[in-house]
């Protein structure tokens, strides 16, 4: 078989609550999943046209090869059967080489999610505009804070405009949350027609000394198990304790030299992290012990996503705050890894590859 095209798909990583901003905020960060795909010329019969997908790096050892089960070609299938178009067009080969550890914070569904839409919008000749992509992501992920990082790239903050239970929650739709779930049916139902216009976002700036500590555990916490433990509503002042925080981070991150004070206590939540405390051994600990007043350089702390993993931002001393977050689990009888990350500037990238 003959390559047509070949292109690569570079898709970051992404941290997002950064405290208070529970399902608002997302930052991209130097850790990436990419896909290079080759696309061949198109065969006679759609049915007949092949995928073969192979996988390095994280998550080689658990994720599906099958293009029906896989994420990035579900999320990539799912687009195409909105526009009509069954199955891949043309054959293709897809090596996914992941950096981005499953199932710890790091946006990797969100990350897979959105190779996958674009991957779909390239394979069937969409065009489709940034802003429509993100309505594809939208409803697979269906929190806006970790798509729109990965997609626009930077500190981004996001809404989505309410939707109707029958455009977001059909079986056909490949929702990245319940993917692994034993409940999800399949369907060979023609997906519902994705509302235009769903994620509204904005760019914030931030300061370019401040980087993301990683301190990563060596378990997963899955997002659906993470959310499921959130309550269904909220005390005026708790929602008001992290109204007044998230409006200042937002601005207090863009701020050289940045106010480790102001970072610190704009940082704190009561939205998700104190429930997630059962679900992560050492959390409230590793959240109140570890302080600018005792580890100079550090800004701020928080649950990346949905967690296990620690993020903390610092502008100095890497070192010693990893060491002491690492210590704190490692009395949990926990293991880390510890990534020093950049914040990035650039969302997804598509690269065409020559032949
Ligand atoms: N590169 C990938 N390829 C296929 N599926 C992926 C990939 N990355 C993540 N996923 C899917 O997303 C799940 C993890 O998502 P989630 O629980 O939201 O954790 P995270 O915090 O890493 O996003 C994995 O179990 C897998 O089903
Ligand atoms: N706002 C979401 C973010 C989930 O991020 P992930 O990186 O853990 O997938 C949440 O906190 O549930």
């Amino acid at each position: 078989m003959d390559v047509e095209r070949r292109i690569q798909i570079k898709v970051p990583c992404s941290s997002s609550n950064i405290g208070p901003g529970f399902d608002v905020l997302g930052l991209t960060l130097s850790m990436y999943l990419v896909l290079n795909v080759e696309i061949y010329k198109p065969q006679a019969s759609n049915k007949d046209n092949h995928v073969t997908i192979t996988y390095s790096g994280e998550g080689a050892e658990k994720i599906s090869v099958s293009a029906e089960k896989n994420l990035i070609t579900k999320s990539a299938l799912y687009v195409l059967a909105c526009h009509d178009i069954e199955g891949f067009p043309a054959p293709l080969r897809i090596h996914v080489d992941n950096s981005i550890p499953m199932g710890r914070g790091l946006g990797s569904s969100g990350a897979a999610v959105v190779a996958g839409v674009l991957l779909g919008d390239f394979i069937g000749n969409l065009n489709m505009t940034r802003d429509r992509i993100l309505d594809f992501c939208l409803i697979i992920e269906k929190h806006p804070d970790n798509v729109t990082a990965a997609l626009i790239g930077g500190f981004v903050a996001a809404y989505l405009r309410t939707l109707d239970p029958k455009d977001t929650d059909a079986p056909s739709i490949p929702h990245s949350e319940t993917l692994d779930a034993k409940e999800v049916r399949k369907t060979n139902d023609h997906p519902p027609e994705v509302p235009e216009g769903i994620g509204h976002y904005i760019r914030l700036k931030w300061a370019k000394e401040i980087k993301a500590i990683a301190i990563i555990p060596q378990f997963e916490v899955a997002t659906v198990t993470a959310r499921s433990v959130l309550p269904e509503a909220y005390t005026r002042d708790d929602v008001v304790f992290n109204l007044q925080r998230l409006a200042v981070l937002t601005t207090a991150l863009s701020v050289s030299p940045p106010n480790a004070d102001l970072i610190f206590q704009a940082m704190q939540d009561r939205i998700h992290q104190p429930y997630r405390k059962h679900l992560i051994p050492g959390l409230p600990h590793i959240l109140s012990s570890v302080k600018p007043q005792t580890h100079p350089g550090l800004l701020g702390i928080c649950l990346s996503g949905a967690g296990p993993t620690i993020l903390a931002l610092a502008y100095d001393n890497f070192d010693h705050i990893a060491e002491s977050i690492t210590k704190a689990f490692a009395k949990e009888g926990i293991d880390t890894v510890v990534k020093v990350l950049e914040v990035t500037e650039d969302g997804a990238q598509v690269t065409k590859l020559s032949l």
